[in-house]
This record gives C-alpha cells, sequence and structure tokens, in this order.
C-alpha cells in the first residue's frame, strides 16, 4: 500500500516537472485564409501568434464536470495560473472560484465566447461542455443544442482565431456494429445514442474544418473515466464512480449495470495526461486528428471484487437500468490504441518515466479507493 501512494506520488511529479519526457512547447503560427463564420478579408487578422516562449493561454468550456477542474490544475501548473481560464454556465464552488480565473460562458452564445476568446487572447480551446449518454436520452433535444450546435459555435469560433481545439470523444461513438474487443481507430460507427452520434459528428467536422480551414484540431476518444475528487456529470460508466463513493460512505453499492457489462476505463489522472501530451504532440506526429486512447478493461463483477480487497465488508447487489444497460451493450468492450503510442507516443504506464512498475488494473483502482479513503472525496 505504501508503495501505491509512493507511487502515485512519484508519477504524478515525473509527469510535472520539466523533464518529464512531454514535448516542448512549439506552437506552430497558423494564418487561418478564410472562415467559415467571419468576412473572409480581415480573417487573418484575427488569428492569434504567439512565439515558442509564450504560454498557451487556455479557456476550458464545460469546465466544471468531472475532467476540467483537475485539467486546470495540471494546465495551470504548467502554464500558470492566470494563463488558464475555467468557463461552465454553472456557478462554480467557493475553492474552485478562488483557485484560479473562472467566467461565465454558454458555448451555445455565439456572441459570448468570441468575445471571451478575444479579450483573453485564448490560443487554446478545451472543449469539455457535453451532456452525456444517459443524460443525452433522457433529453435529447437539449444534447443536440449542447453537444451539436453548441460544438459549431466552437468550431467556427478555433477557425476564425486561429486556436488550438481539443475536443473529446468517447467510447460512446461507436456502436453496436462496430468491433468490441478490441475497437480500431478506423472502423463502423453507428452509434444509437445522441450523445454518440453528436461525438462523430464532433470527429467529422474536427477533421473536416482541419483540411477545410487549417484549424488545429486534436481528438482523443476517452473510455469511461474515474475520479475520486469529482463526480461524474451522468454517464452509463458512473458506476465505476459511484462504487467508491458507496463503498466509503455508507458500506454498500446498487450496480445499475450487469455483473458482466465489461468497458473500457481510465483513471482521470491518465486521461488527463494524455490530453496535454496530445495538445502539446508537434502537428507533424499526428498521422491521424482522432485516437483512441486505452488503459484498462473491466467489469462490476471484477471491480466489486477489487474494492472488497480493501473494504471486504461492502455489498453490493445488482439494479439494472435497461437504458444504460443497452448502452453498455452498444459500446467496446476493449480499445486498440497501438495509433496514439505509435505516433505520439501515448503509454498508459503512469510509471513509465519513473519506475519499471507499470500502472496495472488493480493499481489504478487501488489509486481511486485510496483516494477516497484518505478522506480526499467530494463533499
Ligand atoms: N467523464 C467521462 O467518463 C468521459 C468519457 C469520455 C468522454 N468524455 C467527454 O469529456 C468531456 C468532459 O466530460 P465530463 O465528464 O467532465 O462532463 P460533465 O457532464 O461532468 O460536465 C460537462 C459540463 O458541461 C457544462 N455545460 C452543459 N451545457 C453547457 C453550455 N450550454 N455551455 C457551457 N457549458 C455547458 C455542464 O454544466 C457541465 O459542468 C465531455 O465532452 C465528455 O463527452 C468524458
Ligand atoms: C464513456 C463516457 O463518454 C461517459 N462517461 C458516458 O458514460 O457517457
Amino acid at each position: 500500500m505504501p508503495f501505491i501512494r509512493a507511487f502515485s506520488k512519484v508519477a504524478k511529479q515525473a509527469l510535472l516537472s520539466p523533464g518529464c519526457g512531454c514535448q516542448p512547447i512549439t506552437v506552430a503560427v497558423r494564418t487561418i485564409s478564410f472562415s467559415p463564420r467571419q468576412v473572409t478579408s480581415d480573417a487573418s487578422f484575427h488569428s492569434v501568434s504567439f512565439s515558442e516562449t509564450d504560454h498557451p493561454k487556455v479557456l476550458i468550456t464545460g469546465g466544471l464536470g468531472q475532467l476540467g477542474v483537475g485539467l486546470a490544475t495540471m494546465l495551470r501548473k504548467r502554464f500558470g495560473n492566470n494563463n488558464v481560464i475555467l468557463s461552465d454556465i454553472r456557478k462554480p464552488p467557493s475553492h474552485i472560484f478562488h483557485s484560479g480565473p473562472f467566467i461565465y460562458s454558454d458555448i451555445l452564445d455565439y456572441k459570448n465566447l468570441r468575445e471571451i476568446v478575444v479579450n483573453n487572447r485564448i490560443t487554446w480551446l478545451v472543449h469539455y461542455s457535453a451532456l452525456l449518454s444517459a443524460v443525452g436520452e433522457s433529453n435529447v433535444a437539449l444534447a443536440r443544442d449542447v453537444n451539436i450546435t453548441g460544438l459549431h459555435n466552437v468550431l467556427d469560433i478555433a477557425a476564425e482565431h486561429g486556436l488550438r481545439l481539443f475536443v473529446p470523444s468517447t467510447i460512446g461513438a461507436f456502436g453496436p456494429t462496430s468491433p468490441r474487443n478490441p475497437t480500431p481507430d478506423l472502423c463502423v460507427q453507428r452509434p444509437r445514442t445522441i450523445y454518440g452520434v453528436s461525438k462523430v459528428h464532433a470527429e467529422l467536422m474536427g477533421e473536416y474544418y482541419h483540411h477545410r480551414y487549417g484549424l488545429d484540431f486534436r481528438c482523443l476518444r476517452y473510455p469511461g473515466i474515474i475520479s475520486a475528487d469529482s463526480q461524474p456529470g451522468g454517464g452509463t460508466t458512473d458506476y465505476a464512480v459511484a462504487i467508491f463513493h458507496d463503498a466509503v460512505k455508507t458500506g454498500k453499492f446498487e450496480c445499475n449495470l450487469k455483473p458482466d457489462t465489461r468497458l473500457p476505463m481510465m483513471y482521470i489522472d491518465d486521461c488527463l495526461r494524455a490530453t496535454v501530451e496530445m495538445m502539446e504532440a508537434p502537428a507533424d506526429t499526428l498521422s491521424m486528428r482522432t485516437y483512441n486512447i486505452n488503459a484498462m478493461s473491466f467489469s462490476p463483477e471484477e471491480l466489486a471484487q477489487e474494492v472488497q480487497k480493501q473494504l471486504p465488508d461492502l455489498e453490493v447487489t445488482y439494479d439494472i437500468d435497461q437504458v444504460r444497460q443497452a448502452i453498455a451493450d452498444s459500446w467496446p468492450m476493449n480499445f486498440d490504441d497501438s495509433n496514439a503510442r505509435n505516433d505520439w507516443g501515448w503509454n498508459t504506464t503512469t510509471t513509465s518515466r519513473s519506475s519499471s512498475r507499470p500502472c496495472s488494473t488493480t493499481s489504478a483502482q487501488t489509486r481511486a479507493s485510496q483516494r477516497l479513503t484518505e478522506g480526499k472525496e467530494v463533499a
């Protein structure tokens, strides 16, 4: 156990230190000669460029969800507190509001978003706003607005202002006719959720804008993300976070997926590290603009067994949510991320730079469990 705690710290330090092996910041000066929504004559005037010694100025949309605060913390350590702005339509808790710049931004308000980008000289945009899979199915019209119309606003503003744009995709961008074990980057994509459809749309629109307008679009397909300090926002993989919180708080957990439902999962630190590495990767290493990233794959019964090794009294029962189960049954069981490994050096083994011990499924789960038992869970 102490090894795992030390291991987690060392991995984090290795990641954040200058000698971590991450690519130096080299940002191509882009001149967008034409942009989709604005007049063409002065479009290049709006392009933002900065020298290699400057830090990027980052805006994160939908930043108060499961992933945004962690990413802001990581980026602020690298680029300075004031160079990373969190935004959302929700009111931030006090500790987040006081930890660095926060601004209200509704991605459906194109002019407001453009004003924020211009006034703050934004150069990187991380677009996290979305309705996730289960919530999306309960409000398709809103999911369509936020996930598709919102994306269009973000794409246009990024193209007009020469931004580097990161939009996450998901295992949910695949469907029942995709190969499921493993799922490669390029294969049939016919998802059956509005969430999945909107993410395939985002992948294709981003790649189209890259080819058509020179937009520096970057996209990773995340697995289900496990975190201790932040709660998930209504997805099919939420059970894999809830189990840790419920185990610590009540000693009981009711799972809404069948015991043998196998899905790709990743610990949040690895997901955020992948995001930063992908954003910093030199453009010429990217043979594609959308990559799978993989870490581990497990079922609820396997996860429950691992948690029970730490908390043997944990009682696990099953009450299946048919909507979530149908979604999970249509998703990949395992991801093939060989292109990310080959092109820009993605390596899920967080210890690779500091130790020879691999980050196994069990140790990643244990890290999540440990952070909770150390009392770091969300209040
Ligand atoms: N968490 C995961 O397991 C996971 C896995 C794969 C992909 N992703 C993707 O990563 C991104 C971030 O995921 P997350 O888990 O943090 O999501 P989340 O649901 O926790 O947070 C999304 C945020 O978007 C905000 N939002 C909603 N409507 C908005 C609007 N109109 N304008 C601005 N913000 C708005 C919400 O207030 C919320 O804070 C999403 O695009 C998601 O699809 C997440
Ligand atoms: C997998 C991911 O996209 C999200 N956690 C969901 O379940 O909807």
